[in-house]
């Protein structure tokens, strides 16, 4: 099918009736197309409504899933009726719904990417909110059956306390959110928008016992799909931060600032505060 990109998302076809909708050259939203129904996970900072570009893709009922709470995925949320999301993450969500947030993340994106300040009406994206949307809220293991499309729900506690991932096991295909990714993982939020390192390696060691249903992953962010060693990695990159963290770079953004953590192909970044406090639970395990 041909496909129509805008200046601000591009629409890249995967194949199998799947599609990633990339926002400002960012965030990954995937585009599931089944039999019976379709399915967006992400939605994107919605610098622009996507509707259209998905009605051009598919014209079945459509259910929007976040993989979580962070206005980069989410917030797009405020062009659709209903969307899922999971419970833990709502309130981080509606945090983030403020004019000042999207100015902060929309200067930034613009100062990355010049070339889009004509595309992007900043007055009436400004004005946009995902109060007025009608929440759903997603579990570990709600099923989504599209119809020959299965998509199984994962919870991944971590990055945020309500992330989630999608699993096509029929087609091997894991749609990742932001908890695994050879992009950066922010990991410097404060403790009541991150969750601790210890339920992150929880949740790396869940998609673990999960690897054999595993082909390939689609992450929220970056090159895409990867391959599953890319969980092992994230795990003992964690360890590796432990022990090799002396000459950690500072890092700054609009949401506050952390140190990055490079090993093999990832990038984690993560607050003083929430690396001691990792190392403290660690010492406890031993
Ligand atoms: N509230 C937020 C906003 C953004 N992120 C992460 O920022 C990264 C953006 O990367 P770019 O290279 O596209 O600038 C990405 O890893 C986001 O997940 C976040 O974690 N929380």
């Amino acid at each position: 099918m041909k496909t129509r990109s805008t200046a601000v998302n591009q629409v890249i076809e995967l194949g199998n009736g799947n599609y990633c909708i990339r926002e400002a050259e960012s965030t990954n939203c995937y585009l599931l197309i089944g039999e019976k129904k379709a399915l967006i996970f992400d939605v994107g900072y919605g610098y622009e409504d996507i509707k259209p570009l998905i009605a051009e893709l598919t014209d079945l009922p459509l259910i929007v899933v976040n993989s979580h709470g962070d206005p980069d995925h989410a917030l797009g949320s405020c062009w659709f009726a209903e969307a899922y999301i999971h419970e833990l993450d709502l309130g981080k969500l509606f945090r983030n719904d403020t004019p000042e947030m999207k100015q902060k993340a929309l200067d930034y994106r613009l100062n990355k990417l010049p070339a889009l300040k004509p595309h992007i009406d900043r007055d009436m994206y400004l004005k946009t909110s995902v109060k007025g949307v009608n929440y759903r809220f997603v579990r570990e293991g709600e099923v989504f059956d599209l119809g020959g499309k299965v998509l199984e729900t994962i919870h991944l506690p971590g990055h945020s306390y309500g992330c989630i991932a999608l699993l096509d096991a029929k087609n091997k295909d894991l749609f990742s959110g932001d908890m695994v990714t050879k992009h950066n993982i922010w990991y410097f939020l404060p403790a009541d928008e991150q969750a601790p390192f210890r339920q992150a390696v929880s949740s790396y060691r869940k998609l673990q016992r999960r690897k054999a249903e595993i082909a390939r992953i689609y992450p929220a962010h970056g090159s895409f799909p990867i391959g599953v060693g890319i969980i092992d990695q994230l795990l003992d990159s964690l360890e590796d931060m432990k022990q090799n963290h002396a000459s950690d770079l500072y890092f700054e953004s609009f949401a506050g600032s952390g140190y990055q953590h490079y090993y093999k192909d990832t990038l984690i970044i993560y607050s003083k505060a929430r690396l001691e406090e990792f190392m403290e639970d660690s010492a406890h395990e031993d």
